[in-house]
């Protein structure tokens, strides 16, 4: 099983953990990398060549790490399935992520067409290449050579413990059960046309190991509006040409209003972080509304074995510190959350895997500073428990495409902030809009605060302030995650006064 899923951040990692402290800013090496095509070492040499390094101090051993080689299986041989449980073998037949790692791109998933992307060379057009599973492309890390032992994983099987450990909140069973029931039935209908998104991880075309779509709270009104959604669902699906995404059906929007009632609620409990939203999202009339569900990304995890790796989301539309309500139905799934250790922290302090169990019609509630702070990630399991529905199909719905008992759906219903309005977003030089990252790595000097009230303890019960340091963000180039992992390497520094953002929660 695979404990660490990887994405283009972890090989960001491998490459700083081959270079001397002080460490060049995040966007060099990602420069680097791209200049090399991927090769971490190449990519290593040619910035200690060029200079960028501080020299490596007398005295100082620089670490030994694996090559890129020894993170990335071979594609000829793509890894074996890492367990013969039985689910894994059930699953083998009509998992196609599993085909797809042996199969060229003729095989049934990908037999599907995209529609065209302004890359003349792009996921969808272009390769011979087989597509193969990401979980299939990277192994685990080799184990951790800091001087700093990695504290051992810790479950928090209850809502005390997740706020006592982590910027999140656990709220089980959150909606009637006849209405959890209905929303699971009314999105494994509609599973049925998610797909598995594809992006270029240098150069192999890795898929996502499970299912996603999109959803607007309302109708979309004028052509804009329909070409801004489209813009927004574009850049999620790495610059792929897609649809606009699909309205929030009935079962859902009555779920999101119940939702969006359990995270007010949880909002006025905390202080907020100064560069949060601050204008006002509620409805004419709304009161004590901070918060407000405009969009949702909804996955599907069919059985053990599919899931999602490390990844902080993308604050591209959602801004810094953004609040993300993430609604769990269905079988069981582990939710796993790690948090990223600033260089400036990681000979003194090793992060901690946590693991969060979340039942069918639990509500998890990412607070501001979780993307900061934290990676988060669905692991594949060896055993996964059936999940018994309480009420049966509405019989609108008859021959569901899944199988209720041993599928997860997820919902994470989110923010779009109108001060990160796709037509605000920087383009690179490939034309594309730029996606925001904060630099997970570097916090700031000053001191910013939130969390929550009256507690100032947060995260494995430090001090919030500590913690929380500012951010800086990127606007980064991501055109080659559908270009065969080429893209032009732009990226600036966000600034929110230049770029006009706001209004924020604080005075920035
Ligand atoms: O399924 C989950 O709980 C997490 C999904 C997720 O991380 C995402 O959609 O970004
Ligand atoms: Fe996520």
């Amino acid at each position: 099983m695979t404990d660490d899923g990887q994405d283009t951040d972890t090989l960001l990692a491998i490459l700083s953990s081959l270079l001397p402290t002080p460490q060049p800013a995040q966007h060099l090496l990602l420069e680097a990398l791209i200049k090399a095509n991927g090769d971490v070492q190449a990519a290593g040499q040619a910035m200690l060549e060029q200079g960028r390094l501080a020299p490596v101090s007398s005295g100082k051993k620089r670490k030994r790490v694996n090559g890129l080689d020894g993170w990335l299986t071979q594609p000829s041989k793509p890894t074996r399935a890492r367990s013969q449980s039985p689910v894994k073998q059930t699953q083998a037949t009509n998992h196609p992520a599993t085909l797809h790692a042996t199969k060229p791109s003729s095989s049934s998933t990908i037999s599907k067409p995209f529609s065209r992307s302004t890359h003349s060379s792009n996921a969808s057009s272009s390769s011979s290449k087989p597509v193969v599973n990401l979980m299939d492309v990277l192994r685990p890390p080799p184990p951790a050579t800091t001087s700093v032992p990695r504290p051992l994983p810790l479950t928090l099987s209850n809502p005390v413990m997740v706020a006592e450990h982590t910027p999140c909140t656990l709220h089980p069973s959150v909606l009637p059960p006849e209405l959890a029931c209905r929303v699971l039935y009314t999105m494994l209908d509609q599973a049925r046309d998610w797909q598995r998104n594809k992006w270029w991880l240098f150069d192999r075309l890795v898929e996502s190991p499970h299912r996603s779509s999109f959803y607007t709270r309302s109708e979309l009104g004028q052509n804009e509006e329909v070409e801004a959604w489209r813009k927004i669902t574009r850049a999620w699906y790495n610059g792929r040409e897609s649809e606009a995404p699909t309205v929030f059906p009935p079962a859902m929007e009555e779920a999101c209003k119940i939702i969006e009632k359990a995270v007010n609620e949880e909002l006025h409990k905390r202080t907020r972080f100064p560069l949060e939203w601050g204008g006002d999202p509620s409805e004419p009339g709304g009161e004590n509304v901070v918060w407000r569900a405009n969009f949702a990304a909804a996955n599907c995890y069919e059985g053990a074995k599919e899931s999602v790796g490390f990844h902080s989301d993308r604050l591209t539309s959602i801004g810094p510190y953004p609040t993300i309500a993430s609604l769990s139905l269905g079988t069981p799934r582990v939710f796993r959350l790690r948090e990223v250790i600033p260089v400036d922290e990681a000979d003194k302090r090793a992060a901690r895997t946590y693991n969060i169990p979340l039942p069918h019609n639990s509500l998890l509630i990412m607070h501001a500073s979780t993307q900061e702070r934290f990676k988060h990630a669905v692991p594949p399991q060896s055993t996964l428990d059936k999940f018994h529905p309480t009420f049966p199909p509405p019989a609108a719905l008859p021959g569901l495409t899944f199988d209720p008992a041993n599928c997860r759906i997820n919902i994470t219903f989110r923010f779009f902030r109108p001060d990160f309005h796709p037509d605000t977003i920087p383009r690179c030089k490939c034309g594309e809009m730029t996606t925001l990252r904060p630099d997970m790595k570097q916090r700031q000097k000053e001191q910013i605060t939130g969390g929550l009230k009256g507690k100032g303890r947060d995260g494995d019960g430090d001090d919030v302030a500590k913690r929380a340091g500012a951010y800086r963000y990127w606007w980064c180039c991501t055109a080659g995650d559908q270009n065969e992992g080429k893209g032009c390497g732009y990226w600036k520094v966000m600034d929110v006064k230049a770029e006009g953002r706001g209004p924020f929660a604080m005075d920035v």
